[in-house]
């Protein structure tokens, strides 16, 4: 459960953390978004599960300020990403699905850049040891494995001390005690009070980690709420192909 009293301070947002209402969006033909509405609290862990091509990254990325949106709003910490100030920015940590890091540089170098960068150099040997990079710190981005590049890229994310985090699959290919780590993270974050925003495919993930989830379909939110209301007595799973199965309406 979240705690009571986060120790950040957000009394400069009222209502929910991210508040996503009727987006859409399109590429070209394709309908990515089609009024898309969910919303993520401050303190507590939002699991946004869907099928591929469901919209997810799409809504992510719109609400992380790197795409506009065609129609609906957003507002992320009472603000509209895609023009918000870089102190708004500071306060926003994400983590991309292909990690977006520069290659030649040695992870721990990297993560100290980043933290430097956000002022807070003091919180990368505690997401270090959290993210067992330890034995890496020293090995260039390109030459780690691939659920190396992903702890890094984690602890980027979050190394700034966001009050807001969305982390694009942050499990996907991880080790089953790298796994176990993650989920310890970003419990932690959302027990400072962080609003923790994670795509994931792995219905697991979801009942362990989520105090919400959204299931998108085709664009659409078509279920929101706590694990066990979205599962109905039943279990997340058999819910979770009930509602994106196609043809489904809320
Ligand atoms: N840059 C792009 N150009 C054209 N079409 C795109 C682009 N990005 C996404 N799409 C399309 O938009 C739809 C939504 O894609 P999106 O990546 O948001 O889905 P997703 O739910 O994140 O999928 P996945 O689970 O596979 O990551 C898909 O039909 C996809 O093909």
């Amino acid at each position: 459960m979240a705690p009571a009293q986060p120790d950040l301070d957000f009394t400069v947002v009222s209502g929910p953390a991210v508040d996503v209402q009727h987006l859409t969006h399109r590429y070209g033909r394709t309908l990515a978004l089609d009024d898309l509405s969910w919303s993520a609290d401050s303190a507590a862990i939002t699991c946004v599960l869907g099928p591929n091509g469901a919209g997810k990254t799409t809504a992510m990325e719109i609400a992380e300020g790197l795409r506009r949106a065609d129609g609906g709003s957003v507002r992320v910490l009472d603000a509209d990403p895609w023009s918000a100030s870089a102190e708004h920015r500071a306060r926003v940590g994400v983590m991309l699905q292909d990690g977006g890091l520069p290659g030649s540089v040695g992870a721990g170098r990297f993560l100290d850049h980043v933290g430097r960068l956000v002022g807070r150099s003091d919180r990368v040997p505690a997401l270090v040891d959290a993210l067992d990079i330890g034995g890496f710190v020293q090995t260039t981005v390109r030459r780690l494995s691939g659920g190396q590049r992903q702890r890094v890229a984690l602890a980027a994310a979050l190394v700034g001390e966001p009050a807001v985090a969305f982390l694009d699959e942050p499990t996907a290919g991880l080790d089953p005690h790298a796994r176990l780590d993650v989920w310890d993270l970003i419990r932690a974050e959302r027990d400072r009070g962080c609003a923790v925003i994670v795509t994931t495919h792995s219905f697991e993930e979801a009942e362990r980690l989520a105090d919400k989830v959204v299931v998108m379909a085709a664009g659409r939110s078509v279920a929101e709420g706590p694990v066990a209301t979205i599962a109905d007595g039943g279990d997340l799973e058999t819910a979770y192909f009930a509602l994106t199965r196609p043809g489904h309406t809320r």
